[in-house]
């Protein structure tokens, strides 16, 4: 079972709080994360990685500033995919140095501002990319640190929507046609070719993609270094799975070691990672309340007041997070569907699961602190949960709910403006 959600008396709590009490103080939805257990996953790389190879937080998995001030704290550097994600950073009082870029779209706006912050690099993804990069750089009169992201054509065996290492993905530079994108950068006095990497997947269970990707990589390390080119860095990307449902935990520690075993032959590389997940997922839980209990001929419905917009996970990826109710033997009802507010049919959090709930009651969706808030919408202009971080015996609001009200005056005070420059 989730470490975070655990029944003490047959009720359900979540690290050292009652869930009743927490739903209670903040209301629901609401996403809480416990600070022990991100701690305790990011000790399972760092304990295995020596210095002074990295690890960069990906931010896209929760880019939450409180989660990215202890990410910093505990010593990680950042994978960013825009400029909202780099201003996040820099708002956490993080070391812009620190900073990988990845992305296919980066606009000059966004490549201008992580040049004049100073950002460590690059993840370049396509030959215009690099001249991009390159004029605005010199535009500048910097120098940019540029790593090549190889598409090394690796069966990463993940759903295939967060799949991006296989030659049909739209990621990196094909592995056969990279040559020219490396010449190119080397001999640029504005680029900085620090690097090489990769990214083949998200949500992979087994080491042996990885592996397979990393030796490619490697390979491609040795005859660049033939032709005259030195590489600093290898960033091997993130994509290490949790176990959501019944998989087993991805073992961190043996990985790790396949890579340093790799790497020995290579004194001069420092090796990089960008995992996401694999740091908070586990770590977060969404708690939603129980509206109303619905049959219909076929079926039975919990409608909890959270929805797609507030977890997207289930309904685009058909994945699967345990679901766990407040009290323990209210796992023993009948088979039910959990769904939520909006106005989709695709909107669910769970499918046929044995739950005895009436309204009123809370339930706990499990391993939500990865791709759950920072996938969030407005959509059917729902308000947005709050975010409550455990810290020790300490539970504090990290984020308050957006107010529907607010939201709309916003838009009818633009909306007014505009329609009266028109009428002018
Ligand atoms: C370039 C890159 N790095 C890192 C990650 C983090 O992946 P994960 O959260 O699966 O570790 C992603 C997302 O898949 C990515 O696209
Ligand atoms: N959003 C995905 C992971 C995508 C990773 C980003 N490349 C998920 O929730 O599983």
């Amino acid at each position: 079972m989730n470490r975070v959600c655990h029944y003490r008396d047959g009720v359900l709590w979540l690290d050292d709080f009652r869930a009743r009490d927490l739903a209670q103080q903040f209301q629901t939805p609401l996403y809480v994360y416990s600070e022990q257990t991100i701690i305790d996953r990011w000790l399972r790389f760092a304990d295995a990685w020596p210095a002074p190879h990295r690890i960069c937080y990906a931010v896209k998995a929760n880019s939450h500033i409180a989660i990215l001030q202890l990410m910093a704290r505990l010593g990680a550097g950042f994978d960013i995919v825009s400029q909202g994600e780099l201003e996040r950073v820099l708002a956490a009082g993080a070391e812009p140095a620190t900073v990988v870029f990845s992305g296919v779209a980066k606009s000059a706006e966004e490549i201008r501002r992580a040049l004049s912050v100073g950002i460590g690099c690059f993840n370049v993804e396509s030959q215009q990319e690099l001249q991009r990069i390159e004029a605005i750089a010199s535009d500048m009169g910097k120098v940019a640190n540029v790593s090549i992201r190889i598409n090394p054509n690796v069966d990463a065996g993940t759903h295939p929507y967060i799949s991006t290492g296989l030659k049909t993905n739209k990621f990196g530079i094909d592995y056969e046609l990279a040559d020219a994108v490396f010449d190119y950068a080397a001999q640029s006095p504005t680029l900085n070719l620090q690097g090489i990497d990769c990214h083949i997947g998200s949500q992979i269970t087994e080491p042996a993609p990885f592996l397979d990707a990393a030796k490619r990589m490697f390979a491609w390390v040795d005859k660049l270094a033939k032709r005259g080119i030195a590489i600093s860095h290898l960033d091997l990307g993130g994509g290490f799975g949790v176990p959501y449902h019944d998989e087993a935990a991805f073992p961190t520690a043996e990985y790790l070691q396949g890579l340093l075993g790799l790497a020995k032959d290579y004194p001069q590389l420092t090796l990089m990672l960008e995992p996401g997940r694999s740091l908070v997922a586990e770590a977060g839980v969404l708690l939603t309340r129980v509206e109303y209990v619905k049959h219909s001929t076929e079926k039975r419905f919990a409608i909890v007041d959270a929805g797609m917009n507030d977890l997207l996970r289930p309904a685009l990826y058909q994945a699967y997070h345990a679901i766990l109710p407040e009290r323990e033997e209210q796992q023993l009802g009948q088979v039910t569907d959990i769904v939520g507010p909006v106005c989709e049919t695709g909107d669910f959090l769970a499918h046929a699961r044995h739950l005895a709930v009436a309204p009123g009651d809370l339930i706990a969706v499990a391993n939500a602190g990865a791709y759950g808030m920072s996938m969030s919408s407005n959509y059917n202009s729902r308000r947005r949960p709050a975010e409550v971080l455990l810290q020790g015996q300490q539970a504090k609001l990290i984020t308050a709910r957006e107010q529907y009200s607010q939201l709309w005056q916003r838009e009818q005070l633009v909306y007014t403006m505009q329609s009266d420059e028109g009428e002018a």
